[in-house]
């Protein structure tokens, strides 16, 4: 069953409540159905309960071009599992009421074409999805979702690099909905060993132009890494690390980097 208030002001209130009390948002990423689709619910249950502010499912795809060896593994087992879109929203629209957190679905744009972007639009909200994040989309091309989006209700989260444009910035600052997802490195997913010193300078400008929340993504995978991008962030957004950990049922470690951000 799911609750009707899904989708974008519930995604929003949820990051601005948190906010607004002086915490910090911690977005963990999974592949839906890694492990089987069995496993997919109980994922994200203990996820919600281990203090996730909302969480982003990525929708297994034969061809994640942003994506670097961890989420490709993990994108490869899930098809292995036969695990679908079909699938995932129809399980969600199961068992969505189990799980506070706001979900975001990631996939590239394909699959949605696949799918047919009415119906798609129609079926995760139903599902209770309250965003998605579509990296291969740019803002040039939206208006090929924008009519079944808005009328579904779901934000559309935007990505910004750290190569954009001033102006640039401050569009794709304006069109995102939810919170914009400022990417901490040039090039894929997956931990790095560090960044670059001049990030801090960069939030700052993508802050003073963005209406809503800005959260750091892309290569974050310790603690330490947490405390830094939280610094002068709004919250973080974290893969791979979180991949593994799961891998190994890691639960332990999960909360650890989770209460890291506060
Ligand atoms: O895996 P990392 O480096 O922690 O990066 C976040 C990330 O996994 C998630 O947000 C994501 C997975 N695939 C993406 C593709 C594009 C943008 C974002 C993503």
């Amino acid at each position: 069953m799911v609750n009707r208030s899904h989708g974008k002001l519930y995604l929003e209130d949820v990051l601005t409540t948190t906010i607004n009390k002086g915490e910090k948002v911690f977005i963990p990423y999974i592949m839906a159905g890694d492990g089987g689709l069995d496993h997919f619910i109980p994922t994200l249950q203990k996820l919600d309960q281990a203090g996730a502010t909302a969480i982003e499912i990525g929708i297994p795809f034969s061809d994640p071009v942003a994506d670097g060896p961890t989420i490709q593994e993990a994108s490869k087992r899930a098809k292995e599992h036969g695990v679908t879109l079909q699938a995932i929203i129809d399980i969600l629209k199961q068992e969505r009421d189990t799980i506070k957190a706001p979900i975001i679905f990631m996939t590239y744009i394909n699959p949605i074409y696949k799918y047919g972007i009415e119906r798609l639009m129609k079926e995760v909200k139903e599902a209770g999805v309250d965003g998605l994040i579509i990296p291969d989309l740019p803002l040039e091309h939206l208006s090929l979702i924008e009519d079944a989006r808005t009328k579904a209700g779901i934000a559309l989260i935007q990505l910004v690099s750290l190569t954009s444009s001033r102006k640039r910035m401050k569009e794709i600052a304006s069109a995102s909905e939810g919170f914009l997802y400022a990417v901490t490195v040039n090039g894929i997913t997956g931990a790095r060993q560090s960044f670059n010193e001049d990030l801090q300078e960069h939030f700052n400008d993508l802050k003073s132009v963005s209406p809503t929340p800005v959260l750091a993504g892309f290569g974050i995978s310790t603690k330490e890494h947490v405390k830094q991008m939280t610094s002068f962030s709004d919250g973080v957004i974290v893969g791979s690390q979180i991949i593994k950990l799961l891998q190994n049922d890691d639960m332990g470690e999960i909360k650890q980097l989770i209460e890291a951000k506060d």
